[in-house]
């Protein structure tokens, strides 16, 4: 768990930059405590000089001073919020850049872990709870501290012997209070975590719509819902019932004082051993001085939130990919990919056990097999999506992992299963990432035999897709994804049952196109379309991991019983 200290720790790094506005905090925060004590101040010659001395001279100088004095501590306090504002707000946004970018560069595996909702939450209700300390709490802090002192002093200016009385009753609070720290603490973290799982639910329902609905599982989804809110909302109120608490505390604790200071001072007064000002005065200040301690309190019981969002958020911008790039340049022209014994594991489970292969320039391989025989994965080890549990792919003879990853991807582009389509223009979704270069846009769309219907559209080109690409069919969608993929003209291909939603015209214009493409490119194709198989200069069968054979399509025949009963199955 994060103390108060490793969180600011961590943020140094960015309040350095905001040294002038601090000093603007600085000014602010000073103005307003001292306003603060000098208000109490003045009761004492508002009533010792105006009201028993019948001063006239006093009269004509208190009210401005008075006013001088509130203008002084308002516009302090103006100042002090803008500035604090303005470092927190800048720091929090630099936060969630920060850890997008760090969320960017890991690996899928982590991916997989967390689910996107939660991580959502975390890059923004999390964020914004922190902001709570970075920005407003620490100069809060300051503030009323300050003005705890100021205060203190005019209490004890004012009358030594009934500031002892007075301030000896505030260590009884404390101990009260630091337990409501600790209870808030341990709410915050389960409110958090709720509200993480709401989002998560959230998003998981929005991008299942469909088949929800399908399902009709509107009320299962909305009683799943129903619980996590029911449950949040509970928190919440615990968490309202905690801080809500502090005031009440305080103000009962601070009538005793109260009560004791009125007993002793109202004997000094009656004696004549105090002035009916200073009593005021002391009095004044001695109300004044609960304010600062009651926010103090309150804003440690929120500290105790933001500690905990800070655990959350620097757990993410901690979080370092395993998948690392090499140092060298891709290799100008790929001639050969070979995979050596490779191995890989998910976690505990094997996925492929000691593949053996190579494909060389101007070769299409195919890769078939039963549902969960490993084809993708083979695949996204060549992405270095993942890397081997054991045993090396090599391009040209250079280990995979020594090559630049960026050079990788660039030379390397995949279509794959699951079609992405982001919310903007088609020319956008193609040249994706990259500058859009018209020309290469409509012949990439052209060579995807996507150009006729995207001429067909009212914008052509420059058509907004909506999110998901739900204004497109099925098979445009997928026309569009491998536009996207031959964009750059990558050197080697990887397409993921790319065809599987094209009716059979358009499959066979795409073939007709990917032909043409991958002359000198090297190619894999996860099938299970006899017509691209055919084609393939090797088909590899994948059966639970592991190559159980390896040849064209007429060898195979001849001696893979695996391919024949795949065929078998097919016709
Ligand atoms: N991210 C992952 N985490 C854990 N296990 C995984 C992951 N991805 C795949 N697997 C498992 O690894 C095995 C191989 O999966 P893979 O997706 O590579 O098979 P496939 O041959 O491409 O299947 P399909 O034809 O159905 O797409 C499967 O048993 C699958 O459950």
């Amino acid at each position: 768990m994060y103390s108060l200290k490793d969180v600011l720790k961590r943020f140094i790094p960015f309040y350095k930059d905001y040294i002038p506005t601090f000093i603007l905090v600085v000014i602010g925060m000073v103005l307003a405590s001292s306003g603060t004590a000098a208000s109490a101040y003045l009761v004492k010659p508002l009533l010792d000089e105006i009201f028993i001395n019948k001063d006239r001279e006093m009269l004509s100088l208190l009210p401005y001073a008075i006013i001088v004095v509130y203008a002084a501590k308002e516009g302090g306090k103006y100042l002090q919020a803008c500035s604090t504002a303005y470092i927190g707000q800048h720091i929090i946004k630099r936060l969630r850049e920060n850890i997008l970018e760090n969320l960017l560069s890991l690996d899928l595996s982590f991916f997989h872990t967390y689910r996107t909702g939660e991580l959502i939450s975390r890059n923004t209700s999390d964020v914004e709870r922190i902001r709570a300390v970075v920005s407003s709490l620490i100069p809060e802090f300051l503030r009323e501290t300050f003005t705890i002192f100021g205060l203190m002093g005019v209490v004890i200016y004012q009358s030594p012997k009934l500031a002892f009385f007075a301030l000896i009753i505030m260590p009884l609070a404390i101990y009260p209070l630091s337990r409501l720290a600790k209870r808030m603490k341990k709410i915050s973290k389960a409110s958090q975590e709720k509200i993480s799982d709401i989002t998560a639910k959230l998003s998981e329902i929005f991008n299942n719509i469909e088949i929800i609905q399908a399902n009709n599982a509107q009320n299962y989804e909305h009683s799943l819902f129903k619980n996590d809110n029911e449950r949040y909302f509970k928190l919440t109120m615990k968490s309202v019932r905690v801080n809500e608490l502090v005031s009440p505390l305080m103000e009962t604790i601070g009538a005793i004082g109260v009560a004791v200071v009125v007993i002793v001072g109202g004997n000094e007064v009656i004696d004549g051993s105090l002035s009916v000002g200073s009593f005021f005065s002391f009095l004044t200040a001695l109300f004044m001085l609960y304010t600062p301690i009651k926010k103090i309190s309150s804003l440690y019981n929120k500290m105790q939130d933001a500690l905990v969002a800070s655990e959350r958020i620097f757990f993410l911008l901690d979080q370092t990919s395993t998948i690392q790039s090499g140092n060298e340049k891709m290799p100008e022209k790929i001639t050969t990919i070979s995979f050596d014994d490779v191995s890989l594991f998910y976690g505990e489970k094997q996925a492929l056990h000691e593949v053996k292969l190579e494909a060389k320039a101007g070769e299409m391989i195919a890769l078939i097999g039963d549902s969960g025989g490993g084809k993708s994965s083979l695949m996204n080890m060549l992405m270095r999506f993942y890397d081997p549990s054991s045993g090396t792919i090599y391009i040209n003879g250079h280990n995979l992992k020594e090559i630049s990853l960026k050079e990788l991807r660039e030379n390397v582009a995949m279509v794959t299963q699951r079609v992405y389509i982001f919310h903007d223009s088609i020319a956008a979704n193609v040249a994706y990432g990259k500058e859009i270069d018209e020309t290469k846009v409509i012949d990439a769309l052209e060579k995807a035999n996507a150009y006729d219907f995207v001429q067909t559209l009212p914008e052509g080109i420059w058509t907004h897709l909506d999110e998901f690409g739900t204004n497109l069919s099925g098979g445009q969608r997928q026309r569009i994804a491998i536009a996207r993929a031959i964009y750059t003209n990558p050197q080697v291909l990887i397409l993921d049952e790319a065809t599987s939603a094209l009716d059979s015209q358009s499959e066979q214009k795409i073939t007709q196109a990917i032909e043409n493409l991958i002359k000198d490119k090297i190619t894999f194709v996860i099938a299970h379309r006899l017509s691209t198989i055919k084609k393939a200069n090797k088909i590899i069968l994948l059966k639970h991991g592991k190559i159980c054979a390896m040849g064209s399509d007429e060898e195979l025949l001849q001696n893979s019983k695996e391919y024949l009963n795949l065929k078998g199955l097919q016709h």
